[in-house]
């Protein structure tokens, strides 16, 4: 089921162009990263699917319908970012209580789980609260409204390693238990990747790629050995990464690898291993590949 399309979307602030002729569908159930570089345009067009603002040009729907302005699919669309909650002084049960109100298939009993899990105290007030405290708030109500198009835009980045595992598992069980279009904009590549079904790749506001995650890995391979071996084996092939311990060595590069390749490294007793979507991701927007 197509949960939201994009035809043609354009963006611009002013006279800067922040987004050019995206197109792309998101199904349902699966979990989208969105990578981009800094200014890549990832939070304006998460911003334009949660109809905080408007294209400039393009047309988006979501579970078919025009959003923008459209109090019920809105209700649809949950937008989780680090916000600022500096005049907030709300206690963190009654903030969620208010956005329950509002919100028709958000579950209070599975936002108390999430706080218990994140250690937050439900009777502060959510000023008092510190940075990673508070984005674990934003995580509790993206995770707890149980909406159809599920958006976190960074809110990872002020959470400590520990707090972070613990969203990353809820994600997960919550996906399972309640399938949704899940979009998570990121740098932290390497260590979130595993949760993505699919990735979109922005670069300077056009939409370089989107692809399976298996189809996105299977576009490189890690080589492996010797270092002698390696290189002279990779020596006509596009290098993405060199890590070198000693006499061993370990390319990344992209492509495929032939069959008569695959022999050849077996030949030479090469590994041949799987790419890391972080390297991927930095070769496709460093204009390597263009
Ligand atoms: N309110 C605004 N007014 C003018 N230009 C803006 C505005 N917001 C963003 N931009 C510009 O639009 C472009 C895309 O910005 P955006 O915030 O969408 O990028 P991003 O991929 O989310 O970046 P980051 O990873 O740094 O958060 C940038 O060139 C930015 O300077």
């Amino acid at each position: 089921m197509t949960a939201m399309e994009a035809k043609n979307i354009s963006l611009n602030y002013g006279y800067d162009v922040a987004l050019q002729n995206i197109s792309f569908q998101l199904e349902g159930n699966k979990i989208y990263g969105l990578l981009g570089r800094n200014g890549a345009g990832k939070t304006s067009l998460l911003s334009i699917i949660a109809s905080f603002r408007q294209q400039t040009a393009g047309a988006l729907t979501i579970l078919g319908q025009v959003p923008f302005e459209n109090a019920e699919i809105m209700q649809q669309v949950v937008f989780a970012y680090n916000k600022n909650y500096k005049e907030e002084s709300d206690k963190v049960k009654d903030l969620l209580q208010g956005i329950a109100k509002y919100r028709p298939n958000f579950n209070m009993a599975y936002a108390e789980h999430l706080l218990t899990r994140f250690q937050i105290p439900q009777n502060k007030k959510m000023k008092q609260l510190s940075k990673g405290m508070q984005a674990a708030v934003d995580a509790t109500i993206g995770l707890a409204s149980n909406a159809p198009i599920t958006i976190f835009d960074e809110i990872y980045a002020g959470m400590d390693a520990p707090t972070r595992t613990i969203f990353y598992e809820e994600l997960l069980k919550s996906q399972e238990e309640c399938p949704r279009a899940i979009i998570m904009s990121t740098h932290l590549v390497s260590e979130m990747e595993y949760l993505f079904d699919e990735v979109l790749i922005l670069h300077k506001g056009t939409m370089v790629l989107h692809e399976t995650y298996d189809e996105l890995i299977s576009k490189g391979v890690t080589v492996t050995g010797r270092a002698e071996d390696v290189d002279i084996f990779v020596q006509n092939m596009r290098q993405l990464n060199i890590k070198q311990l000693g006499g061993t060595k370990a390319v990344t590069v992209y492509g495929h690898l032939s069959e008569r390749q695959y022999q050849e490294a077996a030949k030479l007793g090469l590994e041949i291993g799987p790419v890391a979507l972080q390297d991927l991701f930095i070769y496709l927007t460093e204009g390597g590949h263009e």
